[in-house]
């Protein structure tokens, strides 16, 4: 890229010099100064056009092959340790509002290289940078799952009109129903002890200081779904990723700007179809729970099974998405090849008042006890 950058300057001084319009070497200078914060600019797109982007993160040069995925403010792709042909999964999250929007981000890789949990995808380093731009973007490295996610087999298992096996829906049932119990009881495996404080976050250094630990609140991943279910290499584990959405809970609302703010915020961060009830109108004097989490583990359990979300086949006929959730609309298709047990488990989910939803302990359980006969 150098040797390109070094040519396509060299190549387009000559040129206008050759039309006689910058004769002396001062006006020689001047377009080669313009055309060099010209390239600077095109870089990043001939590079992702070229495929061949090269990043640097803890000296280490990292060559761009793929984007994997993209979501609101960030990238995902596939890159290459240059040196030792190692290949990872790169998260560039693009931090927005100054200081607000890196400390949403950071706090999103701190999740990730906190939580210690096999069923939660752990960083492997983190590094903030400000680009060329001017934009300053957090940088998330991860093991690369090659598998793809939940979502990505559902789709082309229900193209081709067949139906996941009972034994793998279980397995990756059970792993998230793992890791959310994990989020759930603060970041511990049983009862919630210590957990990560992000309070003043945006002072830390990323790299020396580990954060402070206190024992505080449990967690809403808030963004359950099986495009964020990585999978392992023998497909039968799943790996909850995309912290972004992560929030303390209880989430007591106490007044109208509280509720407008988690509303917000929800309908930012949480997909619209797999999103409880409670975070569409989230009114004051409300208690917000994992329980929205349970609402979203119901979508994404009937979505593996079927092949499409809960809620949808009333948008197809002509009704709102929000009203359909809001009122617990669905139904299970005709053809249903799985037992009574796994729809009753998605029917204990998908209840209105989120204290009569199941906790992820609860559907641990249930579900052991469906595996074991
Ligand atoms: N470690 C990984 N290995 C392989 N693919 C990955 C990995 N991490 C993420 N992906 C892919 O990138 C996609 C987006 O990742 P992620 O959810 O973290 O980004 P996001 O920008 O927050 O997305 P969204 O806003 O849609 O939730 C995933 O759905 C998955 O397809």
């Amino acid at each position: 890229m150098a040797l390109c950058k070094v040519a396509f300057i060299e190549y387009l001084t000559r040129c206008h010099l050759n039309e006689g319009k910058f004769g002396t070497p001062l006006e020689y200078k001047k377009m080669q100064s313009f055309l060099k914060n010209t390239w600077n600019s095109i870089n990043p797109l001939i590079s992702s056009l070229l495929n061949n982007e090269l990043i640097v993160l803890k000296d280490e040069q990292y060559k761009v092959l793929q984007l994997l995925g993209e979501g609101g403010y960030a990238f995902v792709y596939l890159v290459e340790n240059v040196n030792s042909g190692e290949k990872f999964a790169l998260k560039k999250i693009k931090c927005h509002s100054g200081r607000e929007g890196v400390q949403k981000a950071l706090i999103e890789a701190k999740f990730h290289e906190e939580f210690n949990h096999a069923n939660l995808l752990k960083s492997i380093h983190v590094q903030l940078q400000k680009e060329v731009d001017g934009v300053q973007y957090v940088y998330i490295m991860f093991p690369f799952f090659q598998k793809g996610t939940v979502a990505q087999i559902v789709q082309s298992q229900h193209k081709k009109n067949t139906f996941i096996p009972k034994r793998i829906i279980l397995s990756w049932s059970l792993c998230l129903l793992q890791a959310l119990k994990y989020l759930h009881n603060g970041g511990e495996d049983s009862a919630s002890e210590d957990a990560v404080d992000t309070t003043n976050l945006i002072d830390l250094q990323l790299e020396n200081k580990p954060m402070k630990k206190k024992r505080t609140n449990s967690y809403l991943h808030g963004d359950v779904k099986p495009e964020n279910l990585l999978l392992s290499d023998d497909m039968r584990n799943a790996v909850l990723t995309d912290f972004g959405s992560i929030c303390r809970i209880p989430s007591i609302i106490s007044n109208n700007s509280e509720a407008i703010s988690f509303e917000d915020k929800a309908s930012e961060n949480c997909t619209m179809p797999y999103r409880a009830p409670e975070l569409f109108h989230v009114r004051p004097g409300s208690i917000i729970t994992e329980k929205a989490d349970i609402w979203s583990f119901g979508c994404t359990l009937y979505t593996i099974m079927f092949g499409y979300t809960p809620f949808e086949k009333q948008v197809s006929q002509g009704g709102s998405l929000a009203l359909a959730v809001c009122n617990a609309q669905y139904s299970f298709p005709s053809e249903n090849p799985y037992e009574p047990r796994l729809s009753n488990l998605v029917c204990a989910c998908l209840q209105l008042n989120p204290e009569q939803r199941p906790y992820a302990d609860d559907l641990i359980h249930a579900i052991k006890g469906i595996m074991n006969g």
